[in-house]
């Protein structure tokens, strides 16, 4: 019988990545608390990667006891994106006078895109039986982002719910001179360590 593959996230993009794999892919969403929103708030000078990873296993966690609860199975999929500057975590802009000051700080120069990945095996009785993490991190560099552009990529919405501010897979793009390290990762998911976490979770549970 095929694996059953759960990703506990609201993002698109995540749901969109894991099915070009041509996986059959369900989606879980816990509720969301006020006391889970909070703890996805970076503490102070918190460390990107640390970040990062940290958040993931919140979400991962609160997947397995919601489903738990749920009396369901198989193998669950949570990640979190992350952008750093100068060991800075920008993440998603929560108004335009944000989202300005987070681009102009992206032109012209390098960033890293951290994504981590959790996943976990839940048996038929609710059992964890094989879990594993990775994190991947890319390196992208911007040319100089007019300020027009910046603006009308405001007003057009795009980065708000975006870590950074900006989706490379959108037309901020055209601004990107170079990157790093894994495009699918940069969206939010990557392929090539999320494949082998996968198959790391098979064959361990
Ligand atoms: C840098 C960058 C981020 N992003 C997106 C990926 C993520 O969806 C988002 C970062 O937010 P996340 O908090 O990682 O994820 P999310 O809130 O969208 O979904 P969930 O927590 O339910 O899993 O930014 C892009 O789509 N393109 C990019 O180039």
């Amino acid at each position: 019988m095929p694996t059953q593959i759960w990703l506990a996230s609201r993002s698109p993009r995540r749901l969109e990545l894991l099915q070009t794999l041509g996986l059959q892919v369900r989606v879980f969403l816990a509720q969301n608390s006020p006391e889970a929103e909070a703890l996805e708030a970076p503490f102070e000078n918190e460390d990107p990667l640390l970040y990062v990873q940290r958040v993931t296993q919140l979400k991962l966690n609160a997947a397995l006891a919601a489903m738990r609860m749920q009396q369901l199975s198989g193998l669950v999929l949570a990640a979190d994106t992350t952008v750093a500057l100068n060991g800075t975590i920008l993440g998603k802009p929560q108004n335009d006078a944000e989202a300005f000051q987070m681009l102009r700080s992206l032109s012209n120069t390098t960033h890293q895109v951290h994504t981590a990945v959790a996943g976990a095996w839940l048996n038929a009785i609710g059992r964890n039986t094989a879990s594993k993490n990775t994190v991947q991190t890319s390196h992208v560099e911007f040319a100089t982002l007019p300020e027009t552009f910046i603006h009308a990529y405001i007003a057009s919405g795009e980065p708000f719910d975006k870590a950074g501010a900006y989706g490379i897979q959108g037309i901020a793009g055209q601004y990107v001179r170079h990157i790093s390290g894994s495009h699918s990762g940069i969206m939010g998911l990557p392929l090539f360590e999320t494949s082998e976490l996968m198959r790391h979770i098979q064959t361990a549970a």
